[in-house]
């Protein structure tokens, strides 16, 4: 019997890069937490103690930014691969990388109804997402968003659930269905316009999350995914993770007042955690790589 070193990779986490594109006086700003991760002959560093494959999780925090300065940034998904490639074709023992970006969006402050050349407002909570794995000479890139928060406030229902002694929540054919979307897909291949992409999807989702009839918020996450699948060719399959943010009827019996579906409070937690994967079932297996994502 012996004692082995396992599956293991290290890097950097969250580095903050900001990048300010100053080639016309309309600035761009890109605002992004890049996470590094590397794969390869490291067994020796965990038996032993022996560096000599180790490249730095400084270097690497270094390259992140060096990189932002030797080309454009551009879509999270170019940096992603850029930055991957170039540990596995810049040092010898890398034969894997994993590089996971998140991207905070910024507006335009609008001064006299015109966006500003140099000042911007956050958007808000929501983020764009990739997780870019390089596995040798092939690329996987897994992209979403987090914390898209939607709302609608009729066109929801809840009935027909099995009931046993614990239940006492009401059926209901009109409530208030919202959700923060947290998504990822799996694109099929790398020769993808990302922002094009990225942009068809979001649109899609929040088109399907609107217009469906729903009888549950698993239903709404099957027609969300399904949709993307409908329209984009380049996708492979989508997993949600949606927290049923739940608004329950005031009881405004107690002041003899009646509520007609217009007086709710906003509960915070417990929520419901609706989880899913629409998938294609003509297409390859989903590579390892997609299964060893940090989970939602
Ligand atoms: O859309 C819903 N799905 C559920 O599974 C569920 N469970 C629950 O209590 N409310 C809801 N709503």
């Amino acid at each position: 019997m012996g004692i082995v070193i396992g599956e293991n990779q290290y890097g950097k986490a969250e580095c903050r890069l900001v990048t300010v594109d100053r080639s016309s006086d309309r600035h761009r700003i890109k605002d992004l937490n890049v996470s590094t991760s590397l794969r390869g002959a490291f067994d020796q560093a965990h038996l032993s103690g022996d560096n000599s494959n180790v490249l730095p999780t400084d270097t690497q925090k270094n390259t992140v930014f060096a990189l932002a300065k030797e080309s454009p940034v551009n879509e999270i998904e170019d940096f992603g691969l850029r930055l991957g490639r170039h540990f596995v074709d810049s040092q010898e023992p890398v034969e894997g990388a994993r590089v996971l970006i998140e991207e905070y969006g910024w507006e335009r402050i609008p001064v006299g109804g015109a966006g500003h050349d140099h000042s911007f407002a956050r958007a808000g909570e929501e983020k764009r997402t990739t997780a870019v794995t390089i596995d040798g000479s092939q690329a996987h890139v897994v992209s979403g968003l987090k914390d898209l928060v939607v709302l609608k406030s009729t066109g929801s229902e809840f009935w027909g659930y099995p009931k046993d002694k614990y239940t006492t929540l009401a059926e209901t054919t009109d409530r208030i269905l919202a959700t923060a979307v947290t998504a990822r897909w799996r694109y099929l291949h790398t020769d993808v316009d990302w922002a094009k992409s990225f942009e068809a999807i979001r649109s899609t989702m929040l088109e399907a999350f609107a217009t469906t009839h729903s009888y549950a918020l698993q239903q709404t996450l099957y027609e969300m995914g399904k949709a993307v699948l409908e329209k984009q060719p380049e996708v492979a399959e989508v997993r949600m993770s949606l927290p049923n943010k739940h608004n329950f009827l005031y009881d405004l019996e107690r002041f003899g007042l009646d509520n007609d579906n217009e007086v709710y409070i906003a509960a915070d937690r417990p929520y419901g955690l609706i989880e899913g994967t629409v998938t294609r079932d003509d297409v390859p297996p989903a590579p390892q790589a997609w299964y060893t994502l940090p989970e939602f």
